[in-house]
């Protein structure tokens, strides 16, 4: 069964408080979700196996570890999404990025497909779905299947704000992925938007309202 990880780091808290502030702008806005991004990629990979190799300090031999090649891409589900890669990124720059192309639709509040482009070897690799919005889970939903469809096996989801309707969503569609949050707030409201949320990502990150 899938886990939920909420990470109430007071780091996370902070930067959360100023993006949910509606007087906060876009070029803020942006910097925030990166910044919020890189801090839960730090513990999102808390489970990356290690290996030793032999190197040399200045005072003598020693056996140290490092990453052990596991092979990793970043999935943001376009457009929100993309706000979170550049944060993972610094942190995993050898990670592929795939791309999954979703808009919520306003009056049914389904998801409809544009756009779907994967490593070739997804298979072998860890997929980190990135969006910082995990409302209704609809969206969710729909990306998971669409990558699994693909031949991924190995699925986490990462989102800024959650609505515990997208969490349980999401875990009776895919109970095998476990889910990172920086929040679950308290509801969704009639058109869906999470309260209290931040409002539209998308729109707040890309300036287009
Ligand atoms: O859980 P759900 O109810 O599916 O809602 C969450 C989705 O809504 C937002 O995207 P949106 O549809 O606004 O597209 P955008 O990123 O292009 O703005 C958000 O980034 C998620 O992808
Ligand atoms: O609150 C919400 C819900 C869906 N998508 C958003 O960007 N915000
Ligand atoms: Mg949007």
């Amino acid at each position: 069964m899938s886990k939920v990880f909420v990470m109430d780091h007071p780091l996370l808290q902070h930067k959360l408080t100023l993006i949910r502030d509606k007087n906060t702008g876009t070029k803020e806005f942006k910097e925030l979700v990166k910044e919020l991004s890189m801090l839960m990629a730090y513990e999102v990979t808390r489970d990356l196996p290690l290996e030793d190799i032999e190197i040399e300090t200045p005072v003598c031999k020693t056996k140290s570890k490092v990453i052990s090649g596991r092979k990793l891409a970043i999935v943001p589900i376009l457009r929100a999404g993309l706000g979170m890669v550049d944060g993972f990124l610094n942190l995993l720059p050898a990670a592929k990025v795939g791309h999954v192309g979703l808009y919520r639709d306003p009056e049914t509040l389904n998801p409809v497909e544009y756009y779907c482009k994967l490593p070739t070897d997804v298979h072998e690799r860890e997929l980190i779905i990135v969006d910082p919005m995990l409302a209704t889970g609809g969206s969710a939903k729909a990306a998971i299947k669409f990558i699994k469809d693909k031949g991924a096996t190995n699925i986490k989801l990462v989102c800024l704000i959650a609505a515990p309707e997208g969490i349980d969503a999401v875990h009776k569609a895919h109970p095998d992925i476990d889910i990172y949050v920086a929040a679950v707030d308290e509801k969704l409201d009639e058109h869906a938007y999470i309260v209290p949320g931040l409002g539209d990502a998308g729109d707040r990150l890309f300036g287009t309202k």
